[in-house]
């Protein structure tokens, strides 16, 4: 099975960043939505990122950004991966893929038609979440991962992943998954228990 990777997203603060981190995390995610209650200004996020190793990855979660903004930002805090989560057609994930850093687009799952969207997006990754009529994402809802089935692209499993559930979502086979609200303590801020105990529940599947 591929080894999979562990993103922790909606960091706010470096020790929640160096903590992932030293915990095994591949990616960590800053959220530039600035109605999400794990917004981070641009320029906390460059201090972040300028304080912690080189040797991880960073994600960017915007939501209908314009793509000057979307680049601008991803030039200053150093992106590794834009995430693409609110509306953006295919069109302008092309756009960005074609001069950015690695792009991932959310598609927020209803049911099995919304995993087949993931065809009509050209970008370096997809990522399932769960639907929620009233949020764009960082809900802690999960969706029946059992339609995913085969998707022939790097697919990151977000919407409610915890330390209970990450086995079962590893054991899907997927690129990756992306976990937020469900090592949080409070909203932007990390449970360093919950994610050690996340990291833990994993181990024997990512050795
Ligand atoms: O976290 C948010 O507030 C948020 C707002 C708008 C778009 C995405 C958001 N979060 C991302 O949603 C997924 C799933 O989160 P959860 O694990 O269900 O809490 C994840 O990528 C978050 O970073």
């Amino acid at each position: 099975m591929l080894i999979p990777k562990v993103k922790i997203c909606g960091i706010t603060n470096y020790d929640d960043a160096l903590a992932a981190m030293e915990m095994g995390a591949d990616l960590i995610g800053f959220n530039f939505y600035p109605k999400s209650p794990r917004y981070i200004r641009p320029e906390e996020a460059t201090r972040i990122v300028n304080r912690l190793p080189a040797f991880i990855d960073i994600a960017g979660v915007f939501v209908n950004s314009t793509l000057d903004e979307t680049r601008e930002i991803a030039s200053q805090c150093q992106l590794d991966w834009i995430q693409l989560h609110g509306d953006e057609n295919a069109e302008f994930c092309r756009w960005l893929a074609y001069d950015s850093p690695k792009t991932m687009k959310a598609i927020r799952v209803k049911d099995s038609s919304d995993i087949q969207q993931a065809d009509g997006f050209f970008t370096d990754a997809i990522l399932f979440d769960a639907y929620d009529p009233s949020k764009y994402g960082g809900t802690g809802l999960t969706f029946n991962w059992n339609i995913i089935g085969h998707v022939g692209k790097r697919i990151f499993l977000a919407g409610g992943i915890n330390p209970d559930n990450a086995v079962a979502a590893v054991e899907l086979g997927v690129y990756g998954i992306d976990v937020c609200s469900g090592v949080e303590a409070s909203p932007g801020k990390k449970d360093h228990r919950k994610m050690q105990q996340l990291f833990d529940n994993i181990r024997h599947l990512r050795a």
